[in-house]
């Protein structure tokens, strides 16, 4: 069998960020993004840190907001309305999730659409489903965005999503529909799970289970997308995913940990392409957050 291909996502996050700094340095005004983040998810923190350098690099101006994590929907919701009337702010993120006190819907409702470059508002949300264009999730985005890139056609194919959550299991989905693609949504109810998968010519995954899918419920020569960000901290556990890979054992040995997709890595090997974990769909969703940004900008001045 030939070698499958990476799907370098660092790179193409790379390409697009170029793209949109031409295109920030062009539009004669700085566009704002603000971001709220609340407590110490981990994951939260990565995805901060990597925006207000994605920002940099672009001219975007960051706004970043880290009010106490005792605070009350109410609060939260004071924050939301002065950003929606803030002139300098174009995009809003609020990071998930959200402490237990807080109402996560009321405020993801409270965001202005217009200014919501998450696409979780129910108005974008129905936008995506009825195929309107608007703001989109930045990962599922960024999922469709590197099969486009990657010259993967999507028109006809089989597309299998496990997962079904409303931030990435369900937007992609919806993505994948509108782009012709033949489709099918695994969850955990799902009864036969190997038998969808093994059907996929494109198969994404976005469950939080470290290499759940394993090499015999993939169909040989499919393109793999790789949604899922899990660590690692057992040694065996390493050895077993990753018994000839001399670097991440090395970051093992230092860290005490290592990162993993949802798709065991010999399931790569059977796959004519993939994303790999770190470096595929986790890179491109930043860029997408700043693609975001500009559009918002845009729109709210009425550009192209
Ligand atoms: N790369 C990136 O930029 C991002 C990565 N992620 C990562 O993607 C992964 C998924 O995130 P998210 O969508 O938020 O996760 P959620 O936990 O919200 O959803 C998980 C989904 O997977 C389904 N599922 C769980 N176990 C199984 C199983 N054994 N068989 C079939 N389906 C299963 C669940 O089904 P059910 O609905 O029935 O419970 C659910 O729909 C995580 O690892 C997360 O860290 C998330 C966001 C961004
Ligand atoms: N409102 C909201 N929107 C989100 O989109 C959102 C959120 N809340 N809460 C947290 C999760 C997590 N998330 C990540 C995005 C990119 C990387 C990322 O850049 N990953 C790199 C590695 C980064 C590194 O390890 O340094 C990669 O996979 O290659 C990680 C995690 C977005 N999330
Ligand atoms: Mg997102």
């Amino acid at each position: 069998m030939t070698e499958p291909r990476v799907l370098d996502g660092a790179a193409t996050a790379a390409e697009i960020r170029a793209e949109l700094k031409q295109q920030v340095a062009a539009l004669g005004f700085t566009p704002g993004l603000a971001v709220v983040l609340i407590g110490e998810d981990p994951a939260s923190a990565i995805y901060v840190r990597s925006k207000v350098k994605a920002c940099e690099e672009l001219g975007i101006r960051s706004i970043e907001l880290r009010p106490d994590a005792s605070l009350t929907t109410e609060d939260l919701l004071t924050i939301v309305a002065d950003l929606n009337s803030r002139d300098d702010v174009d995009g809003i993120l609020v990071q998930l999730p959200l402490p237990k006190q807080v109402d996560t819907k009321r405020v993801l409702e409270a965001v202005d659409p217009d200014k919501d470059v998450d696409g979780f508002h129910p108005v974008n949300v129905g936008k995506l489903q009825i195929g309107q264009d608007t703001l989109t999730p930045c990962t599922p985005t960024g999922v469709l965005e590197i099969l486009k890139r990657s010259g993967i056609p999507t028109a006809g194919a089989e597309a299998v999503v496990v997962g079904r959550s409303d931030i990435v299991g369900k937007p992609v989905a919806a993505m994948l529909l509108q782009a012709n693609a033949t489709l099918t949504v695994c969850h955990g109810r799902t009864r036969n799970l190997a038998e969808h998968t093994r059907r996929a010519d494109i198969l994404v995954v976005a469950i939080g289970k470290a290499g759940f899918i394993t090499a015999d419920m993939v169909k040989p020569g499919a393109v793999l997308v790789d949604v899922g960000i899990n660590r690692l901290t057992d040694a065996a556990d390493v050895e077993r995913f990753f018994p000839n890979d001399a670097k991440r054992h090395e970051t093992f040995a230092k860290r005490g940990s290592v990162v993993i997709g949802d798709i065991d890595p010999a399931a790569f090997a059977v796959s004519s392409a993939y994303t790999p974990v770190p470096g595929g769909v986790g890179a491109l969703t930043i860029a997408m957050l700043m693609h975001n940004t500009v559009k918002a900008a845009k729109l709210r001045r009425g550009l192209k």
